[in-house]
């Protein structure tokens, strides 16, 4: 059994969780959530704002820790887990943020490279100091998100929806697992937007990765996710297979009305 593999032999759970609950003084954040998350899901985390979206979220790579209740990721049981078993796990899971969280003044590939820290010893100071196989891998994953003519150029003069392919290609340098995706599109214009998210569904998709995706909009979750778990006041309102929702079904999410449908 490889690190990689720990704790994931023989099931295709990737996230699981019971009883989670976490407060932040009288606030609610995720009020008792059971979600379990399978190989290969694209799953979509809708609700209004404050409805516990991104705290659900930071459970997953222990960013956060529950109050109660268990957290399971890729095997491990996040809630305890501390030191190298949590950095272990998290080179496993690839996250890919609103405000993309690049270094602006490094070249693209430089933050690419980033994405494989894990994977070497010591700091790196400049291109050239990373193995030339790994700077090849880098390239590669530049041009699966259409960037390869850009990785000398410097990170800050690019677009954001360039920006956050950059993102992309250093969460896949990771190799991950598992990719959570914290409201990736919603610093973008639309146009922007659909195509991020084409780019994100489409390279989780052929590589087999597992996403949980946070979104505000409802079509695009509508159009890219297979699967959307609402949430309001920290509770799964909503644990339904996209195909079997519309708009306004999930606009119902926003209304002043709680709906509860499990499918
Ligand atoms: N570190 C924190 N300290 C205090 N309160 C917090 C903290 N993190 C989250 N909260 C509160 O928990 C609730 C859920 O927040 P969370 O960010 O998870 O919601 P969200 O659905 O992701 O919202 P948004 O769509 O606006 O990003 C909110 O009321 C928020 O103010």
């Amino acid at each position: 059994m490889t690190g990689r593999s720990e704790g994931t032999e023989g099931t295709d759970v990737v996230v699981s969780t019971r009883g989670l609950a976490k407060s932040f003084g009288d606030v609610h954040a995720c009020a008792r959530i059971d979600l379990t998350v399978n190989r290969g899901e694209i799953v979509g985390v809708l609700g209004p704002s404050g409805s516990g979206k991104s705290t659900l979220l930071r459970h997953f790579n222990g960013l956060t820790r529950p109050d109660a209740g268990e957290v399971r990721v890729l095997g491990v049981d996040v809630a305890t887990a501390r030191g190298r078993r949590l950095l272990a796990l998290r080179r496993r899971v690839g996250v890919v943020f609103q405000q993309f969280n690049l270094v602006g003044r490094l070249t693209v590939l430089e933050n690419v490279l980033t994405g494989a820290l894990g994977r070497v010893r010591g700091p790196r100071y400049g291109i050239v100091t990373w193995p030339r196989s790994l700077r090849q891998e880098a390239l590669e994953h530049l041009d699966r998100v259409g960037l390869a003519d850009r990785a000398y150029q410097r990170t800050a003069s690019l677009s954001g929806g360039q920006q956050q392919r950059v993102a992309i290609a250093r969460a896949l340098m990771q190799r991950p697992e598992l990719v959570l995706a914290d409201e990736p599109v919603a610093s973008l214009d639309p146009e922007s937007a659909a195509s991020v998210m084409d780019l994100l569904v489409r390279v989780c998709r052929e590589d087999g990765l597992t996403v949980v995706c946070t979104l505000h909009q409802v079509e695009l979750a509508l159009r890219w996710t297979r699967r959307v778990v609402g949430l309001r006041d920290g509770t799964v309102v909503l644990d339904a297979p996209t195909s079997a929702l519309d708009t306004s079904r999930l606009r119902g999410l926003y209304g002043t009305v709680p709906e509860s449908v499990h499918a």
